[in-house]
């Protein structure tokens, strides 16, 4: 008989309290406790089906959860076997960038927890919600290759991925991105409405409103973050502090082309003309963090640098012909304060700055025959951000 869906939340739940209680009064016999036989009754997929392939060392380890029951579950299993989490939450579209964080993860933890969820209530009204890259099938490909590498390497694995629905994150519907907004919102302020935030009011309150929901549910002992999105790390960061969460924040370096353009789902979008300009940000980031190296600590004798060459670029792309240039707009070079994102004038030593900026890449002109264009022609603005730690200096 098929359950409706509130049904099937309810008998999950009962489910999952009878087991617990089972396991707590010692009623479940040691096999049966081990995390993999406790999920089989639910709605959970592994990447191979049969228990022999899956105990081979290079054999499919991932599991697959849609629904929170279940893997509540199976990481209450974990927990009674000392295991520990760490989780990567990300929006999919997988990139090397993510990999760093999981190889990270599992470096540090038995058990690696990905999540893959695009959230919509970060996204504005008029932002690229509906043309956000997904890639499920590559990305579970992407997880079981490196899943394959961890075993092999001795190191935690890749025990879970989880992909949840829109009405299972937000169970009271519908989530909603407007401003203020209708619903349960996590927000950070003046931190969330900065920088990133000033360009995307909604986001940072999205973005921490979905990682407490993906924290409370994967109840990790660490979760990892990646640099490329410096606001965002200090976002996480302010969450885990104020409302007492119990686990680690980790922030992992930045992975990048060779020439030095932050790894991002969005650069699909770019294609060969904008991605070739598109390295102007990291340039002008580096010609500002060059300055501080060279002891400067005023923010005019830093930025200058870098707001020069963004100038000097735009005016190059400008004078060329519409069928070669890429035209972009920068939305900032900020100069802020680790922990608040506050501009700041001076640069402490003792506590050293943020550099971030943000460009919007515009549509490209006459798409000519045969070009390189990226995923939507050309036709798609794409926005890059990204940033540079100046370390505080001894
Ligand atoms: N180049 C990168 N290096 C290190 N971490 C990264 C990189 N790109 C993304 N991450 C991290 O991966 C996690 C998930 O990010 P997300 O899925 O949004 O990918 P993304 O590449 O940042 O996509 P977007 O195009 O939305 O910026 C975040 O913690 C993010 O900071
Ligand atoms: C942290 C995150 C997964 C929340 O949706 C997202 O903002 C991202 O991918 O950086
Ligand atoms: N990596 C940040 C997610 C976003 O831009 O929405």
């Amino acid at each position: 008989m098929a359950l409706g869906s509130s049904a099937r939340h309810s008998a999950m739940a009962l489910f999952e309290r009878a087991v617990v209680n089972l396991v707590r009064r010692n009623r479940i016999p040691a096999f049966a406790r081990s995390p993999r036989a406790l999920v089989q009754r639910c709605d959970t997929r592994w990447l191979s089906t049969s228990p022999a392939l899956r105990n081979a060392p290079d054999a499919p380890n991932t599991q697959i959860f849609h629904h929170v029951a279940p893997l509540r579950l199976y990481r209450r299993s974990l927990l009674l076997e000392d295991r520990t989490v760490g989780l990567v939450p990300t929006m999919g579209a997988l990139h090397e960038g993510h990999l760093s964080l999981v190889r990270h993860a599992a470096a540090e933890n038995t058990d690696v927890f990905v999540t893959i969820y695009v959230n919509p209530t970060q996204f504005g009204l008029n932002e690229d919600l509906a043309s956000y890259p997904k890639t499920w099938e590559a990305d579970l490909q992407m997880l079981h290759e490196l899943d394959k590498e961890l075993g092999s390497a001795g190191k935690g694995r890749v025990s879970a991925v989880f992909a949840p629905s829109t009405q299972t994150m937000y169970p009271t519907l519908p989530p909603d991105s407007s401003i203020p907004g209708v619903g349960s919102f996590v927000e950070m302020r003046p931190l969330g409405q900065l920088l990133e935030g000033a360009s995307r009011p909604v986001f940072f309150r999205g973005v921490a409103t979905v990682c407490m929901k993906l924290f409370n549910i994967c109840a990790p002992e660490r979760v990892y973050f990646g640099q490329k999105d410096v606001q965002q790390t200090v976002v996480i960061k302010r969450l885990v502090k104020d409302f007492h969460l119990n686990m680690d924040v980790r922030i992992i370096p930045t992975s990048r082309e060779l020439d030095g353009l932050a790894l991002s789902s969005r650069n699909v979008y770019l294609g060969e003309r904008r991605r070739n300009a598109g390295i102007v940000l990291s340039q002008a980031l580096r010609k500002a963090e060059a300055q501080y190296k060279a002891g400067k600590r005023s923010r005019g004798d830093i930025l200058w640098p870098a707001v020069d060459h963004g100038d000097a670029t735009l005016l190059e792309q400008e004078t060329m012909e519409p069928s070669k240039r890429a035209k972009f707009q920068v939305d900032y070079i900020s100069l802020a304060d680790p922990d608040t994102m506050e501009e700041v004038d001076q640069v402490d030593d003792t506590r050293g700055a943020i550099l971030s900026g943000a460009v919007k890449m515009l549509p490209v002109e006459e798409p000519q025959e045969g070009e390189e264009l990226g995923i939507g022609g050309g036709q798609i603005p794409v926005r890059l951000i990204d940033n540079i730690v100046l370390d505080p200096v001894e």
